[in-house]
């Protein structure tokens, strides 16, 4: 690997798009090449920043040559988008921008195309209106995949411009006060004492503080001593929707990397939670998270859609389904994730959830709840999937929540949030039931 930082960004980025490598595998090792942290920050700023806007990169650079390089040159087509970035997007002077760009195509064993790089760049530089892309076709106006943004008009034929492009901003950070360890009033005087900006937006999460500005957080205060952690407004919400009591026993489905396990256990410290993922390696994270933040879940690598190998035949007061999906309610988190995903996988996710619905409702007492939720924005995860469960599930009742009868769909962007599906399902008590 080489370790110029824009030779690095050039390789993570040509890793995600043409070896279907997720960023979150290969960015961090591409920062561990780099000591400062400065210019691990810059090159997770860098590779977010092509990710977002790769479609209008290509654009451009298909105006300016007369054909993408060839294969084994690949890597050298994303370091002219990584170059194009810098000279548009960010704050570094266009002479270091196109000096090190042409320093790293050497490093990318490009020695013969550092002319065609400099001279792509300089005419960049001289012609602003490369960056008009209004009137350009949609997947590159909005830099998302044409398959994407058909299933978003067909969903959304009033919100999916806005969607889009909330999806090209970048997330703010959220965090969860922990209220096993501090109050919310302690937690927040002492990030202002830190001269840390905070404010609380969302009246019905008290614990949920957004920062003003993007922080180191394990500098922030109480980071050691489990005073909160790091997850999104709309995250936050499955804790309370759940309405975990510390008499419940609750089955977190798919737990890693533990967010909402915690959430949970903060909210009903007595409560007997088991966390299972069928990802083993993820589980570490959910150990590390439970430790930090002081709490105790009987955490399991299993495959949740086969309660045979693992369940014990006692039934759960709450079960959460946070079930594997597309993510595409988080793609300003992950850019990465639109040129990753594929149409045909919704199918898949959409079979799999089916199944994990449908294996797991037997395990729930009447009277409880089932939470289902994705980080999806796409009807065939959320509300399709709640009709077909409920079209044949005669004890399963579907509560209403913020008012909304068919599931809570929140959209990117809004309050803040991540794009986030919810739907409270009721198994219907026996009395009921046998009335
Ligand atoms: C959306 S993430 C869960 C996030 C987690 N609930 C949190 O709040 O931190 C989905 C998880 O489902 C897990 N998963 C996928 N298929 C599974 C299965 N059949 N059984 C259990 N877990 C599964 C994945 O490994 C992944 O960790």
């Amino acid at each position: 690997m080489p370790t110029n930082l824009r030779a690095l960004a050039a390789q993570c980025c040509y890793q995600v798009v043409e070896q279907g490598r997720s960023l979150s595998d290969v960015l961090p090792k591409a920062q561990q090449q780099l000591a400062d942290s400065k210019d691990q920050a810059l090159l997770q700023e860098i590779c977010f920043g092509v990710l977002r806007y790769l479609a209008q990169l290509d654009a451009i650079c298909r105006q300016l040559m007369e054909k993408p390089l060839i294969k084994q040159l690949r890597p050298l087509q994303f370091l002219l988008y990584v170059g194009i970035y810098q000279l548009h997007w960010l704050r570094i002077p266009d002479h270091a921008a196109i000096s090190e760009t042409v320093e790293a195509a050497r490093q990318l064993k490009g020695k013969s195309m550092t002319r065609l790089i400099n001279g792509v760049l300089r005419t960049v530089q001289r012609r602003p209106e490369l960056f008009q892309f209004e009137q350009q076709p949609d997947a590159v106006r909005y830099s998302h995949p044409g398959w994407l943004i058909k299933q978003l008009q067909q969903a959304y034929p009033a919100d999916f411009a806005d969607i889009l492009q909330a999806n090209q901003l970048k997330a703010p950070l959220w965090l969860r006060v922990n209220l096993q360890q501090v109050t919310v009033a302690g937690f927040t005087q002492a990030l202002t004492e830190a001269d840390v900006e905070w404010q609380q937006p969302l009246a019905e999460l008290p614990e949920a503080i957004l920062l003003s500005k993007a922080q180191d957080i394990s500098s922030l205060p109480g980071y050691q001593a489990g005073w909160f952690a790091v997850q999104d407004a709309a995250a936050q919400f499955a804790a309370h929707l759940l309405e975990p009591a510390d008499t419940h026993r609750i089955l977190d489905a798919c737990c890693a990397p533990g967010g909402k396990t915690c959430h949970l256990l903060e909210r009903a410290p007595g409560a007997s939670v088991l966390a299972l993922d069928v990802d083993a390696s993820r589980l570490e994270r959910v150990h590390a998270n439970l430790d930090r933040l002081q709490l105790q879940a009987d955490v399991r690598a299993a495959d949740a859609s086969e309660p045979d190998s693992w369940w014990d035949g006692q039934l759960f007061d709450r079960i959460l389904l946070d079930a594997p999906c597309s993510a595409s309610g988080v793609i300003r988190r992950h850019p990465d994730i639109r040129w990753l995903r594929k149409a045909s996988d919704i199918d898949a996710l959409a079979a799999i959830q089916q199944r994990m619905l449908r294996q797991l409702w037997p395990l729930l007492k009447p009277g409880g709840i089932l939470l289902y939720a994705t980080c999806s924005v796409l009807p065939q995860e959320n509300s399709t999937q709640l009709t077909q469960f409920l079209a044949d599930t005669a004890d399963a009742q579907l509560l209403p929540i913020q008012g909304k009868s068919q599931g809570w769909q929140i959209l990117p962007g809004q309050q803040q949030m991540d794009g986030f599906f919810y739907a409270k399902v009721m198994k219907q008590p026996l009395a009921e039931k046998n009335l």
